[in-house]
C-alpha cells in the first residue's frame, strides 16, 4: 500500500514537474528569438491582461507602443503569439509567402460541426477547395441579385426609425442595425424570412445575441492553464462543442430550407445557399453517374473495367475540384450568419455615431446622396456603388477608427521561415494589430481625427499598403467584404436621403467592448433624428 502510494507520488510529481518545464519553454519563446514583448505570467500568459477589461486592442496598443512593430506575447494563455504591424513584412507574411501562412491559428477548443467545417476554421487544401466554391458568390452579378433584400430591409428600417422619431427624442439605433443586418443576411444566406425589425423579440435574434456573449467559459480558463486537455479530451471537448441548443435552432431551419429545394428543384432562390446548391449539385451528379457505370461490365484499360475508372477519375476530380459537402454547405451558410450579422451592424452603428458628432460632415453627405439619387426613394446597387465615392470614403474611415473586428486578422507558420531577417518557427501564431494600424501617426497623420477625405479616390495614393486592415488582407481575407460594403451604403443612403442624425445632449462618447473577436458598441449608439423634407 505504502509503495502504491509513494509511487503515485512519484509519478504525480514526475508529471508536474514536466508540465511546470513544457510551461517554461513555450514562455521563453521570444526571449530565444531575441523579440521583445511583455512579461508572461507562469499560468495565463498575457491573458489577464489582454482581456480583463474586454478591450484586448487596448492591450495590445499598449504593447505595440511599449515594444515597437514587431513584438512576441500570450494573450491565449501559452500559445505564443507574434504581432506584426510592420507592411512590409505583413506583405510577406498575408501576401508573397501566403502558401506558407494560409491557415488561422484555432481559437478555442476543438471544434465540433457546425464551427469545424466553415471557412473561418477550415486549413489546408480543404479551406482552398471551399473558398473556391464559395467565392463566385459573391461577384458583383450575384450581389446585385441579392441587393433587392438590402433595399426592403431598408425601407422597414426607415419606416421603423420614423416610429421612433414620433414616439422619443432619443433612442439606441445599435439594436435596431442588429435586427436590421439579422434580417438581410437570414434571407440571403439561408432564405429564411425573419422580421426581427418589427419583432424585438424574434427567437433567430435573441439566438444570435446570445451567440457572440459565451467565450471566455470556465472550459475556456481550463484550456489556457492545461492546454494538454484540449488534446487528450479532444473527442469529448468536440462532442461538447458540437452545436449547442442555440446553434442547433439555426441549423434546424437551415436543414428545412435545404431538403425542400432538394425536394423541389423549381424552388430556386436568389440566396447563398442556392449558389452553394448548385456548385455541390453539379459534382453530385458526376459522382452519380459515375457509380451507375461501375455496374457496366465494360474493360477499357489494362484490366480495369471503365465504371471503376471513371469512378476513381470522379473521386480524384472530387479530392481536387469544386464540391462542397452538406456539413460544409451548413457550416458556411451557418458562419456567414455569424460573420454578417454582428460585424455589419456595428459598422453601421460606429458610422452613425461619428456622423451624429460631425453635423458638416453629414450634411455634405446628405447633399452627395440627394443629387446621386434623384427623387428615388430607394437606393439601388448602381447608385449605392457608383455614384456615391464620399459614402465610401466616410464607411471606411468609420471602419479606419472603429474596426469592427480587431482580432481575427491572424496566420499560423506553416514552415520555418525567414521573413524579413526573422527566423519564424513552424507552427507562430502570427497576429495582425488591426486598431493599432489604423491608429499609428506615421501612416494615418492625427489618427484619431475624423477625416474622410483620406479616403477620397484623389487621396488613394497616398495610404501606405497593408495599413488599412478592416477586412484583414491576401487571399484569406473577408469574402463578405464587397456584401457588407453595400449592405452599408444602401442602408445609410437610404436612412441620410430621410433623416438628420443627432447626438442627444450632454457627453457623447462611446464606450467599446470586446466579448471575443468583434469591437462591439457597448452601451449601443443613442441618437436623435430629425426627419427631412423629401423632394
Ligand atoms: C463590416 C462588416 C465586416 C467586417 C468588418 C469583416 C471583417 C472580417 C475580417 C477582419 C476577417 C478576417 C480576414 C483575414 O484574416 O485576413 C473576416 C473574415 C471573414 N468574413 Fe468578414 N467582415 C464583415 C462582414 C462579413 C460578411 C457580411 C460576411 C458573409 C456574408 C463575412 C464573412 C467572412 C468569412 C466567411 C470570413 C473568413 C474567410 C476565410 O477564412 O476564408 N464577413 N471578416
Amino acid at each position: 500500500m505504502d509503495e502504491l502510494f509513494v509511487g503515485l507520488v512519484v509519478f504525480f510529481l514526475t508529471m508536474l514537474v514536466m508540465w511546470a518545464r513544457s510551461r517554461l519553454q513555450a514562455l521563453s519563446t521570444f526571449k530565444r528569438m531575441s523579440i521583445p514583448g511583455p512579461k508572461p505570467s507562469f499560468f495565463y500568459g498575457n491573458t489577464d491582461e489582454a482581456w480583463s477589461q474586454k478591450k484586448p486592442w487596448l492591450a495590445v496598443d499598449k504593447w505595440y507602443k511599449e515594444h515597437g512593430r514587431i513584438f512576441g506575447c500570450f494573450p491565449m494563455g501559452i500559445r505564443p503569439t507574434m504581432v506584426v504591424g510592420d507592411p512590409e513584412m505583413l506583405k510577406e507574411i498575408l501576401i508573397k509567402n501566403f502558401s506558407n501562412f494560409r491557415n488561422r491559428p484555432a481559437l478555442g477548443p476543438p471544434r465540433g460541426e457546425p464551427g469545424a467545417s466553415s471557412l473561418t476554421t477550415l486549413r489546408g487544401e480543404r479551406w482552398k477547395r471551399v473558398r473556391n466554391v464559395i467565392s463566385p458568390t459573391f461577384t458583383s452579378k450575384k450581389l446585385r441579385q441579392m441587393s433587392d433584400g438590402m433595399t426592403s430591409a431598408a425601407s422597414t428600417f426607415t419606416a421603423l426609425l420614423q416610429k421612433q422619431t414620433e414616439e422619443k427624442n432619443s433612442f439606441d439605433i445599435y439594436g435596431m442595425f442588429q435586427a436590421l443586418t439579422l434580417d438581410v443576411i437570414a434571407q440571403a444566406a439561408f432564405a429564411l424570412k425573419v422580421d426581427s425589425q418589427t419583432n424585438p423579440d424574434d427567437a433567430l435574434l435573441t439566438v444570435c445575441r446570445a451567440l457572440f456573449k459565451s467565450f471566455f467559459g470556465p472550459m475556456m480558463k481550463a484550456l489556457l492553464l492545461f492546454p494538454e486537455l484540449g488534446a487528450c479530451f479532444g473527442a469529448l471537448l468536440r462532442a461538447r462543442s458540437t452545436a449547442t441548443a442555440k446553434e442547433f435552432y439555426v441549423i434546424t431551419h437551415m436543414k428545412e430550407v435545404l431538403s425542400e429545394r432538394q425536394k423541389n428543384p423549381g424552388l430556386k432562390g436568389n440566396d447563398m445557399i442556392q449558389l452553394m446548391m448548385d456548385a455541390t449539385d453539379d459534382i453530385q451528379v458526376d459522382l452519380a453517374k459515375a457509380r451507375v457505370s461501375v455496374n457496366m461490365p465494360s474493360h477499357d484499360g489494362p484490366g480495369a473495367p471503365e465504371g471503376t475508372m471513371r469512378l476513381s477519375r470522379t473521386m480524384t476530380k472530387l479530392k481536387s475540384s469544386k464540391y462542397l459537402t452538406e456539413n460544409e454547405l451548413i457550416a458556411n451558410c451557418f458562419v456567414f450568419l455569424l460573420a454578417g450579422y454582428e460585424t455589419t451592424a456595428n459598422a453601421l452603428a460606429f458610422t452613425t455615431y461619428l456622423l451624429a458628432k460631425h453635423p458638416e460632415i453629414q450634411e455634405k453627405l446628405h447633399d452627395v446622396i440627394v443629387a446621386a439619387m434623384d427623387t428615388a426613394e430607394n437606393v439601388s446597387f448602381e447608385d449605392s456603388a457608383a455614384k456615391l465615392p464620399y459614402l465610401d470614403a466616410i464607411i471606411k474611415e468609420s471602419l479606419r477608427l472603429f474596426p469592427p473586428i480587431t482580432g481575427f486578422v491572424m496566420r499560423e507558420c506553416g514552415e520555418e521561415c525567414r521573413v524579413n531577417g526573422i527566423v519564424i518557427p513552424a507552427g507562430m501564431a502570427i497576429h495582425v494589430p488591426v486598431w493599432s494600424l489604423h491608429h499609428d501617426p506615421e501612416f494615418w497623420p492625427d489618427p484619431y481625427t475624423f477625416n474622410p477625405e483620406r479616403f477620397m479616390p484623389e487621396n488613394a495614393s497616398k495610404i501606405q499598403p497593408m495599413t488599412f486592415m478592416a477586412f484583414g488582407e491576401g487571399p484569406r481575407n473577408c469574402i463578405g467584404l464587397s456584401f457588407a460594403l453595400m449592405e452599408i451604403r444602401i442602408t445609410l443612403a437610404m436612412t441620410l436621403r430621410k433623416f438628420r442624425i443627432k447626438p442627444p445632449s450632454g457627453q457623447y462618447e462611446l464606450d467599446l467592448e470586446s466579448p471575443f473577436v468583434t469591437m462591439n458598441p457597448k452601451n449601443g449608439v443613442i441618437v436623435e433624428l430629425e426627419e427631412r423634407k423629401l423632394d
